[in-house]
């Protein structure tokens, strides 16, 4: 049977309409059921024979944090059935597991963008995969432009909430028929970066006597970059920072009950004056992600060695 024909059929069986009526997100979670995840984290599951209790997302050149795992071993995205492939400069398309700091723990090199042609809902799918597997806490890091004058390029930024357009206007991975097991229709969003996680964080970065800044995240659909308006709207509306993932993940973690902490890297200073220079450049974002990562690699390191600490972390 030709895709086309398998996806029409599943989404008339869920919808009794065709698939052309609907929208990207709400196919993709027709497509991506229950019983399919369920499949893709049993295939993976029999592989790595291993029950991850962290899940680590490394954004733009920043998947070296993956080798802090001790006994580190891989899968590519690409050898699992039905797994969308990485596309992006930066993002390798391996899952890496094994013990971090003595903690079980799996880590993503290389997340999937909406602008890549994914759907949210598509770019989420792993979030999903990660709590069959038995996540119960992922750290989503990214790459991000500075909007508040306040942050320098190398600043960590810990997230505190996230300003995202798209996830306003129906680009939101949750849209389309809900399954209770993952998580509820209507989910509250208020408080997706845990507090008591972010005091944690703020204490390991205090401990590593790194000046760990806080702010929020803003989400832009990409692949462009934004407007000097576009920027300003960002700032005004309490955004710190822009950057094209995160916001859509830290909302589907949240629904599937993961506990959510991220992190930015300030990779460039985002023009917020007409007629400046625009210094956005993928290459160079990737380039400082790398030269700045050390301090989000020790960061992190600590953090999971502080989770190990309390069992209820991880509950
Ligand atoms: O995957 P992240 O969010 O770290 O990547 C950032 C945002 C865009 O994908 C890209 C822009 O250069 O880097
Ligand atoms: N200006 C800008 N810089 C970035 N650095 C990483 N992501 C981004 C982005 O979306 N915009």
């Amino acid at each position: 049977m030709e895709n086309s024909d398998l996806i029409n059929q599943i989404v008339k069986k869920e919808f009794n309409l065709p698939a052309e009526l609907l929208s990207q997100d709400a196919i993709t979670n027709a497509y991506y059921n229950y019983d399919k995840i369920s499949s893709i984290a049993k295939w993976i599951e029999e592989r790595i024979h291993f029950k991850p209790r962290i899940g680590i997302i490394c954004g733009s050149g920043l998947s070296d944090i993956a080798y802090l795992i001790a006994d580190k071993q891989e899968i590519q995205y690409a050898d699992i059935p039905e797994f969308p492939r990485s596309t992006v400069h930066g993002h390798k398309g391996v899952f890496a597991y094994g013990n971090l700091n003595n903690l079980p723990v799996i880590c993503m090199q290389g997340r999937f963008h909406p602008y890549e042609g994914y759907s949210t809902a598509l770019c989420t799918l792993p979030l999903k995969v990660l709590k069959l597997l038995g996540v119960k806490l992922v750290i989503i890091t990214n790459a991000a432009g500075g909007l508040n004058p306040s942050l320098s390029v190398g600043d960590l930024m810990l997230i505190k909430d996230h300003f995202s357009l798209p996830l306003l206007s129906m680009q939101n991975p949750l849209v389309g028929h809900n399954d209770e097991r993952f998580g509820p229709r209507f989910v509250p969003v208020s408080n997706i970066y845990d507090k008591k996680l972010r005091a944690l964080m703020h204490k390991c970065g205090k401990e590593l006597n790194l000046d760990l800044k806080e702010g929020v995240y803003g989400t832009i659909s990409g692949p462009s970059y934004e407007t000097v308006t576009d920027s300003l709207f960002y700032l005004k509306n309490g955004a710190d920072c822009v950057g094209m993932s995160t916001s859509h993940e830290a909302t589907v973690a949240c629904y599937c009950g993961l506990k959510v902490v991220a992190l930015s890297i300030i990779t460039d200073k985002v023009a917020i004056e007409y007629d400046a220079e625009d210094g956005s450049d993928h290459n160079e974002i990737v380039k400082i992600a790398k030269l700045k990562a050390k301090d989000a690699e020790k960061l992190v390191s600590y953090f999971i060695t502080q989770l190990g600490m309390d069992s209820r972390w991880l509950e």
